[in-house]
């Protein structure tokens, strides 16, 4: 079974019907341009009856210093997700600062990207595969946007990686098995609009990916 995540919750409903499905991460988006984005006092009450096992993940793109220290006051978080631009430097920088492990996005669209997954092991504790956004995205994840799996055939990294990008209940385990992941990271594939979960779509990823 690929571990699951599953990403820009908001609601409790659909984090119980997470945890109960055996989500393996929870994700929490502190990026404000996106429709999923929660205070971190939301977050910390949607993560307060987390069991053990069950990682909270902060989203953020690009987050300043300021950014990271306020959220990290008030909610509890286990693993850092850095979605935007952030150089590994900057990648090292923020698990010095929050002393929490980081995982790294990185978008493919093409072999020429590969490298990247290459440099970001280098510092970041994960890694997180996605589809790269087109030029004129708002949100540069969470686009329900997938790229050509086959991309990533043979291929192994210094670190333990997730795939995201487009993923569904219908299109999941399919995915797993082109590529090998272990792991698996949806947004808007368990949504009916942008923002909205549904809980019957995540016990079905969830299932799907098993
Ligand atoms: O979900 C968001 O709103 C979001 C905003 C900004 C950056 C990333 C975001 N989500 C991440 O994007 C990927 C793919 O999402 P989708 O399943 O294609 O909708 C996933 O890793 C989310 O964590």
């Amino acid at each position: 079974m690929a571990q699951v995540k599953i990403c820009g919750l908001s609601q409790p409903a659909h984090v119980a019907a997470a945890v109960e499905a055996g989500a393996r991460y929870l994700g929490f988006v502190f990026f404000a341009e996106s429709p999923r984005a929660v205070t971190p006092g939301r977050a910390r009450a949607l993560g307060a009856e987390v069991p053990p096992g069950v990682a909270r993940v902060g989203l953020f793109v690009d987050p300043d210093d300021a950014l990271l220290q306020a959220v990290l006051a008030e909610a509890h978080l286990d693993l850092i997700q850095l979605h935007g631009a952030e150089s590994p430097g900057r990648v090292a920088d923020v698990k010095a600062l929050t002393g929490l492990p980081v995982m790294k996005a990185v978008g493919l669209s093409a072999p020429e990207d590969l490298p990247a997954l290459t440099d970001y092991g280098l510092v970041a504790d994960l890694l997180l595969v996605d589809a790269k956004p087109p030029k004129d995205a708002v949100l540069p994840g969470g686009n329900g946007l997938a790229f050509d799996w086959r991309l990533l055939t043979g291929r192994r990294w210094l670190r333990p990686w997730l795939l995201a990008g487009g993923l569904t209940p219908a299109n999941v385990a399919e995915a797993i098995r082109l590529t090998g992941a272990r792991g698996v990271d949806v947004s808007s594939g368990v949504e009916t609009a942008p923002g909205v979960k549904d809980s019957g779509m995540i016990r079905d990823f969830i299932a799907a990916a098993s």
